[in-house]
Protein backbone atom coordinates (compact mmCIF):
# COMPACT_ATOMS: atom_id res chain seq x y z
CA UNK A 1 0.00 0.00 0.00
CA UNK A 2 1.15 3.43 -1.04
CA UNK A 3 -0.09 6.47 1.39
CA UNK A 4 0.26 10.41 0.61
CA UNK A 5 0.90 12.62 3.57
CA UNK A 6 -0.45 16.27 4.74
CA UNK A 7 1.81 17.53 7.56
CA UNK A 8 -0.15 19.78 9.78
CA UNK A 9 1.97 21.91 11.88
CA UNK A 10 5.38 22.74 10.62
CA UNK A 11 6.98 23.17 14.05
CA UNK A 12 10.05 21.50 16.06
CA UNK A 13 8.25 17.84 15.51
CA UNK A 14 6.43 18.66 12.11
CA UNK A 15 9.50 20.15 10.42
CA UNK A 16 11.50 17.03 11.63
CA UNK A 17 9.22 14.52 10.05
CA UNK A 18 9.39 16.37 6.65
CA UNK A 19 13.11 16.51 7.29
CA UNK A 20 13.39 12.47 8.02
CA UNK A 21 11.16 12.02 4.99
CA UNK A 22 12.83 13.58 2.47
CA UNK A 23 16.07 11.99 3.77
CA UNK A 24 14.78 8.40 4.11
CA UNK A 25 11.96 8.22 2.04
CA UNK A 26 10.73 5.41 3.47
CA UNK A 27 9.08 3.37 0.57
CA UNK A 28 5.65 3.38 0.28
CA UNK A 29 5.38 6.95 2.14
CA UNK A 30 5.31 10.34 -0.11
CA UNK A 31 4.86 13.80 1.43
CA UNK A 32 2.49 15.44 -0.56
CA UNK A 33 1.21 18.60 1.99
CA UNK A 34 2.80 20.80 4.81
CA UNK A 35 0.05 22.86 6.11
CA UNK A 36 0.70 26.10 8.82
CA UNK A 37 -0.68 29.15 9.40
CA UNK A 38 1.29 32.32 7.38
CA UNK A 39 2.69 29.49 5.45
CA UNK A 40 5.12 31.56 3.63
CA UNK A 41 7.68 31.86 6.51
CA UNK A 42 7.81 28.43 6.89
CA UNK A 43 9.07 27.45 3.32
CA UNK A 44 12.16 25.41 3.30
CA UNK A 45 14.41 25.10 0.34
CA UNK A 46 15.54 21.36 1.35
CA UNK A 47 11.34 20.38 0.66
CA UNK A 48 11.11 18.71 -3.00
CA UNK A 49 8.71 21.10 -4.76
CA UNK A 50 6.52 18.46 -5.52
CA UNK A 51 5.20 18.86 -2.06
CA UNK A 52 2.24 21.88 -1.86
CA UNK A 53 2.46 24.58 1.03
CA UNK A 54 -0.96 25.78 2.16
CA UNK A 55 -3.16 27.79 4.83
CA UNK A 56 -5.79 25.91 3.79
CA UNK A 57 -7.58 22.76 5.76
CA UNK A 58 -9.97 22.61 3.57
CA UNK A 59 -7.41 22.18 0.17
CA UNK A 60 -5.88 18.85 2.20
CA UNK A 61 -9.07 17.66 3.30
CA UNK A 62 -9.61 18.11 -0.53
CA UNK A 63 -6.29 16.69 -2.01
CA UNK A 64 -5.12 13.60 -2.87
CA UNK A 65 -3.42 12.83 0.70
CA UNK A 66 -4.67 10.18 2.45
CA UNK A 67 -3.34 10.29 5.80
CA UNK A 68 -2.72 13.64 7.86
CA UNK A 69 -0.14 14.11 10.42
CA UNK A 70 -1.27 16.72 13.39
CA UNK A 71 1.54 18.03 14.71
CA UNK A 72 -0.22 21.08 15.63
CA UNK A 73 -1.15 20.62 18.92
CA UNK A 74 -4.02 21.09 21.62
CA UNK A 75 -7.55 20.78 21.20
CA UNK A 76 -8.78 23.19 19.19
CA UNK A 77 -9.28 23.14 16.52
CA UNK A 78 -6.59 20.34 15.79
CA UNK A 79 -9.25 18.18 17.40
CA UNK A 80 -11.75 19.34 14.69
CA UNK A 81 -9.24 18.41 12.35
CA UNK A 82 -8.46 15.02 13.22
CA UNK A 83 -12.22 14.80 13.06
CA UNK A 84 -13.19 15.54 9.91
CA UNK A 85 -10.02 13.74 8.43
CA UNK A 86 -11.00 10.48 9.95
CA UNK A 87 -15.01 11.40 9.14
CA UNK A 88 -13.42 11.76 5.33
CA UNK A 89 -12.06 8.21 5.45
CA UNK A 90 -8.31 9.55 5.95
CA UNK A 91 -6.16 8.24 8.47
CA UNK A 92 -4.69 10.46 11.24
CA UNK A 93 -1.07 10.37 12.81
CA UNK A 94 -0.65 12.68 15.82
CA UNK A 95 1.68 13.10 18.69
CA UNK A 96 -0.94 15.02 20.37
CA UNK A 97 -1.36 14.04 23.72
CA UNK A 98 -3.63 16.28 25.02
CA UNK A 99 -6.21 15.45 22.16
CA UNK A 100 -5.64 11.79 22.35
CA UNK A 101 -6.06 11.05 26.37
CA UNK A 102 -9.52 13.18 26.12
CA UNK A 103 -11.17 12.33 22.91
CA UNK A 104 -8.79 9.73 22.14
CA UNK A 105 -11.33 6.55 22.51
CA UNK A 106 -14.12 8.38 20.75
CA UNK A 107 -11.89 9.41 17.56
CA UNK A 108 -10.76 5.58 17.32
CA UNK A 109 -14.37 5.13 17.27
CA UNK A 110 -14.94 7.30 14.17
CA UNK A 111 -11.47 6.27 12.57
CA UNK A 112 -12.51 2.64 12.63
CA UNK A 113 -16.51 3.41 11.63
CA UNK A 114 -14.91 5.14 8.50
CA UNK A 115 -12.40 2.13 7.38
CA UNK A 116 -9.44 4.51 8.86
CA UNK A 117 -7.03 4.43 11.49
CA UNK A 118 -5.93 6.62 14.01
CA UNK A 119 -1.84 6.05 15.03
CA UNK A 120 -0.24 8.15 18.34
CA UNK A 121 3.05 6.65 18.69
CA UNK A 122 4.39 10.10 19.05
CA UNK A 123 2.18 10.98 22.02
CA UNK A 124 3.44 9.48 25.02
CA UNK A 125 7.52 8.95 25.93
CA UNK A 126 8.15 10.61 22.18
CA UNK A 127 10.69 8.55 20.14
CA UNK A 128 10.37 5.78 22.71
CA UNK A 129 8.14 2.82 21.11
CA UNK A 130 6.60 2.58 23.86
CA UNK A 131 3.09 3.07 22.68
CA UNK A 132 3.28 0.15 20.03
CA UNK A 133 5.61 -2.24 22.34
CA UNK A 134 2.21 -2.21 24.55
CA UNK A 135 0.01 -2.45 22.13
CA UNK A 136 1.85 -5.35 20.20
CA UNK A 137 4.51 -6.35 22.70
CA UNK A 138 2.84 -7.10 25.41
CA UNK A 139 -0.81 -7.31 24.36
CA UNK A 140 0.03 -11.12 25.54
CA UNK A 141 0.33 -10.01 29.72
CA UNK A 142 -1.84 -8.50 31.97
CA UNK A 143 -0.12 -5.21 33.48
CA UNK A 144 -0.83 -4.19 36.47
CA UNK A 145 1.68 -1.14 37.15
CA UNK A 146 2.77 1.48 34.91
CA UNK A 147 5.76 3.66 36.69
CA UNK A 148 7.65 6.21 34.85
CA UNK A 149 9.30 9.31 33.72
CA UNK A 150 6.90 11.13 31.24
CA UNK A 151 7.69 14.56 30.75
CA UNK A 152 11.18 15.34 29.21
CA UNK A 153 10.88 19.28 29.93
CA UNK A 154 10.76 18.17 34.09
CA UNK A 155 13.43 15.43 33.36
CA UNK A 156 15.44 17.86 31.78
CA UNK A 157 15.20 20.91 34.28
CA UNK A 158 15.09 18.58 37.69
CA UNK A 159 18.50 16.84 36.01
CA UNK A 160 19.52 20.44 35.92
CA UNK A 161 18.88 21.44 38.68
CA UNK A 162 20.35 18.58 40.46
CA UNK A 163 24.07 19.62 39.12
CA UNK A 164 23.40 23.12 40.17
CA UNK A 165 21.17 24.90 38.07
CA UNK A 166 18.50 27.54 38.16
CA UNK A 167 14.73 26.60 37.23
CA UNK A 168 14.44 29.84 35.70
CA UNK A 169 17.39 29.54 33.13
CA UNK A 170 16.86 26.09 32.32
CA UNK A 171 13.09 26.35 32.05
CA UNK A 172 14.33 28.79 29.16
CA UNK A 173 16.43 26.56 27.89
CA UNK A 174 14.23 23.88 27.50
CA UNK A 175 11.86 26.04 25.59
CA UNK A 176 14.76 26.95 22.90
CA UNK A 177 15.16 23.42 22.66
CA UNK A 178 11.54 22.55 21.56
CA UNK A 179 11.49 20.49 24.40
CA UNK A 180 8.58 22.04 26.50
CA UNK A 181 5.03 22.74 25.61
CA UNK A 182 3.58 25.83 23.69
CA UNK A 183 2.55 26.66 27.46
CA UNK A 184 4.77 25.76 29.86
CA UNK A 185 2.49 24.95 32.29
CA UNK A 186 1.50 21.79 30.54
CA UNK A 187 5.14 20.52 31.32
CA UNK A 188 5.94 21.67 34.79
CA UNK A 189 2.48 21.18 36.77
CA UNK A 190 2.60 17.92 35.33
CA UNK A 191 -0.26 18.03 32.68
CA UNK A 192 1.74 16.96 29.89
CA UNK A 193 2.39 13.75 32.42
CA UNK A 194 -0.55 13.42 33.16
CA UNK A 195 -2.25 12.94 29.62
CA UNK A 196 0.36 10.47 28.85
CA UNK A 197 -0.29 8.75 31.60
CA UNK A 198 -4.03 8.23 30.67
CA UNK A 199 -3.31 7.19 27.35
CA UNK A 200 -0.87 4.33 28.93
CA UNK A 201 -3.19 3.35 31.36
CA UNK A 202 -5.97 3.09 28.56
CA UNK A 203 -3.69 0.70 26.54
CA UNK A 204 -1.72 -1.02 29.46
CA UNK A 205 -4.02 -1.40 32.18
CA UNK A 206 -7.00 -1.14 29.66
CA UNK A 207 -8.33 1.28 31.91
CA UNK A 208 -10.57 4.67 30.63
CA UNK A 209 -9.65 7.26 33.30
CA UNK A 210 -11.09 10.97 33.53
CA UNK A 211 -7.62 12.92 32.87
CA UNK A 212 -8.84 15.80 35.82
CA UNK A 213 -9.00 12.73 38.37
CA UNK A 214 -5.28 11.81 38.87
CA UNK A 215 -3.74 14.28 41.41
CA UNK A 216 -0.97 16.23 39.59
CA UNK A 217 1.63 18.50 41.71
CA UNK A 218 3.99 20.88 40.11
CA UNK A 219 7.69 20.86 40.25
CA UNK A 220 7.69 24.61 40.56
CA UNK A 221 8.09 24.41 44.28
CA UNK A 222 11.25 22.00 44.43
CA UNK A 223 14.37 24.12 45.49
CA UNK A 224 17.59 23.50 45.13
CA UNK A 225 17.79 22.44 49.14
CA UNK A 226 15.15 19.97 48.35
CA UNK A 227 18.11 18.20 46.42
CA UNK A 228 20.35 18.27 49.52
CA UNK A 229 18.11 17.07 51.45
CA UNK A 230 17.00 14.28 49.08
CA UNK A 231 20.77 13.29 48.79
CA UNK A 232 21.14 12.85 52.62
CA UNK A 233 18.17 10.10 52.00
CA UNK A 234 20.28 8.87 49.40
CA UNK A 235 17.53 10.27 47.15
CA UNK A 236 17.35 12.52 44.35
CA UNK A 237 14.08 13.99 43.07
CA UNK A 238 12.74 13.64 39.47
CA UNK A 239 8.73 13.40 37.73
CA UNK A 240 6.97 10.52 38.52
CA UNK A 241 3.82 9.41 36.81
CA UNK A 242 2.66 5.86 38.44
CA UNK A 243 -0.62 4.35 37.91
CA UNK A 244 -1.79 0.90 39.23
CA UNK A 245 -4.25 -2.01 39.51
CA UNK A 246 -4.99 -3.00 43.12
CA UNK A 247 -7.64 -5.10 43.78
CA UNK A 248 -10.51 -3.68 42.48
CA UNK A 249 -9.04 -0.23 43.08
CA UNK A 250 -6.86 2.20 40.40
CA UNK A 251 -4.54 4.14 41.99
CA UNK A 252 -2.36 6.90 40.05
CA UNK A 253 -0.83 10.34 40.46
CA UNK A 254 1.64 12.32 39.10
CA UNK A 255 4.31 14.84 40.99
CA UNK A 256 8.03 15.43 41.82
CA UNK A 257 9.04 12.51 43.61
CA UNK A 258 12.02 11.40 46.01
CA UNK A 259 13.60 8.97 43.94
CA UNK A 260 16.04 6.38 45.83
CA UNK A 261 19.56 6.99 43.55
CA UNK A 262 20.09 2.91 42.97
CA UNK A 263 16.65 3.06 40.99
CA UNK A 264 17.32 3.47 37.20
CA UNK A 265 14.45 5.93 37.52
CA UNK A 266 16.99 8.51 39.23
CA UNK A 267 19.77 7.78 35.97
CA UNK A 268 17.39 9.40 33.51
CA UNK A 269 19.07 12.87 32.51
CA UNK A 270 17.85 15.56 30.08
CA UNK A 271 15.14 14.98 27.76
CA UNK A 272 15.06 10.92 28.95
CA UNK A 273 12.01 9.25 29.68
CA UNK A 274 11.26 5.58 30.75
CA UNK A 275 8.63 3.70 31.64
CA UNK A 276 8.16 0.64 33.68
CA UNK A 277 5.74 -1.86 33.33
CA UNK A 278 4.51 -4.89 35.58
CA UNK A 279 2.98 -7.55 33.83
CA UNK A 280 1.31 -10.18 35.96
CA UNK A 281 3.34 -13.07 33.72
CA UNK A 282 6.27 -11.10 32.09
CA UNK A 283 7.36 -9.81 35.28
CA UNK A 284 8.67 -6.02 34.36
CA UNK A 285 9.95 -4.01 31.52
CA UNK A 286 11.56 -0.95 31.27
CA UNK A 287 11.25 1.10 28.11
CA UNK A 288 13.99 4.77 27.77
CA UNK A 289 14.90 6.62 25.82
CA UNK A 290 14.17 10.78 24.47
CA UNK A 291 11.14 11.60 25.20
CA UNK A 292 11.42 14.68 23.83
CA UNK A 293 12.65 16.79 20.37
CA UNK A 294 12.24 17.40 17.06
CA UNK A 295 13.72 14.44 16.06
CA UNK A 296 13.21 11.52 18.30
CA UNK A 297 9.29 12.65 18.40
CA UNK A 298 9.39 12.62 14.68
CA UNK A 299 11.01 9.33 14.61
CA UNK A 300 8.01 7.78 16.02
CA UNK A 301 5.47 9.83 13.74
CA UNK A 302 7.46 8.59 10.87
CA UNK A 303 7.36 5.02 11.64
CA UNK A 304 3.84 4.94 12.52
CA UNK A 305 3.39 6.08 8.80
CA UNK A 306 5.53 3.07 7.56
CA UNK A 307 3.14 0.65 9.90
CA UNK A 308 0.48 2.05 7.65
CA UNK A 309 2.06 2.31 4.86
CA UNK A 310 2.59 -1.12 5.27
CA UNK A 311 -1.42 -2.04 5.75
CA UNK A 312 -1.28 -2.68 9.18
CA UNK A 313 -3.61 -1.12 12.18
CA UNK A 314 -3.96 -1.15 15.38
CA UNK A 315 -4.97 -4.19 17.31
CA UNK A 316 -8.77 -3.45 19.22
CA UNK A 317 -7.92 -3.13 23.30
CA UNK A 318 -10.81 -2.43 24.81
CA UNK A 319 -10.70 -0.21 27.79
CA UNK A 320 -13.39 0.17 30.80
CA UNK A 321 -13.93 3.41 32.63
CA UNK A 322 -12.36 3.39 35.76
CA UNK A 323 -12.44 5.26 39.13
CA UNK A 324 -8.81 6.59 40.17
CA UNK A 325 -7.88 7.08 43.86
CA UNK A 326 -4.16 9.30 44.82
CA UNK A 327 -4.24 7.02 47.64
CA UNK A 328 -0.66 5.52 47.43
CA UNK A 329 0.74 4.66 51.03
CA UNK A 330 3.99 5.44 50.99
CA UNK A 331 6.66 7.30 52.78
CA UNK A 332 6.71 11.20 52.67
CA UNK A 333 8.93 14.12 53.18
CA UNK A 334 7.98 17.17 54.11
CA UNK A 335 10.19 20.35 54.11
CA UNK A 336 9.43 23.09 56.48
CA UNK A 337 10.56 26.15 56.02
CA UNK A 338 10.15 28.44 59.83
CA UNK A 339 10.65 31.54 61.47
CA UNK A 340 12.92 29.45 64.16
CA UNK A 341 11.81 29.23 67.84
CA UNK A 342 11.33 26.38 70.74
CA UNK A 343 8.61 23.83 70.59
CA UNK A 344 7.98 23.93 66.31
CA UNK A 345 9.29 20.43 66.05
CA UNK A 346 6.70 19.66 68.82
CA UNK A 347 3.67 20.71 67.11
CA UNK A 348 4.75 19.30 63.78
CA UNK A 349 4.80 15.66 65.93
CA UNK A 350 1.73 16.61 67.42
CA UNK A 351 0.08 16.83 64.01
CA UNK A 352 0.99 14.12 62.44
CA UNK A 353 0.63 12.03 65.41
CA UNK A 354 -3.27 13.25 65.34
CA UNK A 355 -3.53 11.36 62.48
CA UNK A 356 -1.47 8.76 63.21
CA UNK A 357 1.30 9.91 61.12
CA UNK A 358 4.53 8.40 62.67
CA UNK A 359 8.24 10.54 61.74
CA UNK A 360 10.98 8.76 60.64
CA UNK A 361 13.76 11.04 60.70
CA UNK A 362 14.48 14.78 60.66
CA UNK A 363 17.02 16.53 59.11
CA UNK A 364 18.59 20.15 59.70
CA UNK A 365 21.81 21.68 57.82
CA UNK A 366 23.21 24.16 59.81
CA UNK A 367 24.64 27.81 58.11
CA UNK A 368 20.54 29.27 57.52
CA UNK A 369 19.21 32.36 59.36
CA UNK A 370 16.72 32.26 62.06
CA UNK A 371 13.79 33.65 59.73
CA UNK A 372 13.65 31.29 57.36
CA UNK A 373 15.49 28.11 57.92
CA UNK A 374 14.58 25.57 56.11
CA UNK A 375 14.41 21.53 57.66
CA UNK A 376 13.16 18.00 56.67
CA UNK A 377 11.19 15.12 58.74
CA UNK A 378 10.24 12.35 57.15
CA UNK A 379 7.57 10.00 58.13
CA UNK A 380 6.47 6.63 57.62
CA UNK A 381 4.18 5.13 55.31
CA UNK A 382 0.99 7.06 55.21
CA UNK A 383 -1.84 8.33 52.98
CA UNK A 384 -1.53 11.50 51.16
CA UNK A 385 -5.15 12.77 52.70
CA UNK A 386 -3.97 11.66 56.14
CA UNK A 387 -0.98 13.79 55.51
CA UNK A 388 -2.61 16.60 54.33
CA UNK A 389 -5.11 16.88 57.41
CA UNK A 390 -1.99 16.89 59.99
CA UNK A 391 -0.44 19.44 57.56
CA UNK A 392 -3.82 21.71 57.81
CA UNK A 393 -3.75 21.64 61.36
CA UNK A 394 -0.50 23.83 61.11
CA UNK A 395 -0.87 25.72 57.97
CA UNK A 396 -1.89 29.03 59.66
CA UNK A 397 1.35 28.60 62.43
CA UNK A 398 2.61 31.98 62.56
CA UNK A 399 6.29 30.36 62.57
CA UNK A 400 5.59 29.00 59.16
CA UNK A 401 7.74 31.41 56.45
CA UNK A 402 6.30 29.45 53.52
CA UNK A 403 3.37 26.78 53.18
CA UNK A 404 5.72 22.98 53.82
CA UNK A 405 6.82 20.90 50.70
CA UNK A 406 5.19 17.39 50.84
CA UNK A 407 6.47 14.90 48.72
CA UNK A 408 5.95 11.06 48.24
CA UNK A 409 9.06 8.97 48.53
CA UNK A 410 9.43 6.39 45.39
CA UNK A 411 9.89 3.04 47.39
CA UNK A 412 8.13 -0.51 47.06
CA UNK A 413 4.97 0.10 48.92
CA UNK A 414 3.87 -1.29 52.45
CA UNK A 415 1.05 -3.97 51.91
CA UNK A 416 -2.58 -2.01 51.82
CA UNK A 417 -3.89 -3.21 56.20
N1 LIG B 1 8.23 19.08 20.96
C1 LIG B 1 8.26 17.86 21.48
O1 LIG B 1 9.29 17.41 22.00
C2 LIG B 1 7.08 16.98 21.40
C3 LIG B 1 5.85 17.45 20.98
N2 LIG B 1 4.78 16.61 20.93
C4 LIG B 1 3.49 17.10 20.47
O2 LIG B 1 3.57 17.37 19.08
C5 LIG B 1 2.71 18.46 18.76
C6 LIG B 1 3.53 19.57 18.09
O3 LIG B 1 4.52 20.00 19.00
P1 LIG B 1 5.70 20.98 18.54
O4 LIG B 1 6.16 20.63 17.19
O5 LIG B 1 6.68 20.97 19.66
O6 LIG B 1 4.93 22.37 18.53
P2 LIG B 1 5.34 23.70 17.76
O7 LIG B 1 4.69 24.82 18.49
O8 LIG B 1 6.81 23.76 17.55
O9 LIG B 1 4.66 23.51 16.33
C7 LIG B 1 3.28 23.69 16.10
C8 LIG B 1 3.11 24.19 14.67
O10 LIG B 1 1.73 24.29 14.40
C9 LIG B 1 1.45 25.59 13.90
N3 LIG B 1 0.14 26.03 14.34
C10 LIG B 1 -0.28 26.24 15.62
N4 LIG B 1 -1.56 26.61 15.63
C11 LIG B 1 -1.96 26.66 14.33
C12 LIG B 1 -3.19 26.99 13.71
N5 LIG B 1 -4.26 27.35 14.42
N6 LIG B 1 -3.26 26.94 12.36
C13 LIG B 1 -2.19 26.56 11.64
N7 LIG B 1 -0.99 26.23 12.17
C14 LIG B 1 -0.89 26.28 13.51
C15 LIG B 1 2.52 26.50 14.50
O11 LIG B 1 2.69 27.64 13.72
P3 LIG B 1 3.39 28.96 14.33
O12 LIG B 1 4.83 28.83 13.98
O13 LIG B 1 2.70 30.06 13.62
O14 LIG B 1 3.13 29.00 15.80
C16 LIG B 1 3.73 25.57 14.45
O15 LIG B 1 4.39 25.62 13.21
C17 LIG B 1 2.05 18.87 20.08
O16 LIG B 1 0.83 18.17 20.20
C18 LIG B 1 3.03 18.38 21.13
O17 LIG B 1 2.40 18.13 22.36
C19 LIG B 1 4.87 15.28 21.27
C20 LIG B 1 6.04 14.77 21.71
C21 LIG B 1 7.23 15.59 21.84
N1 LIG C 1 6.73 18.79 26.35
C1 LIG C 1 6.82 17.38 26.24
C2 LIG C 1 7.17 17.01 24.84
C3 LIG C 1 6.96 15.60 24.59
O1 LIG C 1 5.91 15.03 24.81
C4 LIG C 1 7.91 16.87 27.17
O2 LIG C 1 8.69 17.69 27.65
O3 LIG C 1 7.96 15.67 27.42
Amino acid sequence: MSIKVAILGFGTVGSSVARILCDLKPQGVELTHIFNRSVARKRAEWVPSTVTWTESFDEVLASDANVIVELVGGLDPAGEWVRRALEAGKSAVTGNKKLIAQHGVELDRIARAHGASLFYGAAVAGGIPVIPGLQHGLAGDQVTRLEGILNGTCNYILSRMEEGAQFADVLKDAQSLGYAEANPSEDVDGYDARAKLVILSRIALRADLAVEDIPVRTITSIAAIDFEYAGELSCTIRQISRAETRGGALLATVGPMLVPKNSPLAWSRGTENMVLVGGKYGGDVVFSGHGAGGHPTAVAVVSDLITLAHGSGNIDLPSRKAEVSGEFLLRHYIRFVVKDRPGIVGEIAGALAGEQINIHALFQRPGFGKDSLPFVVTVEPCTNSALKRALAKISSAEWLAEPPLDLQILEPEEPLK
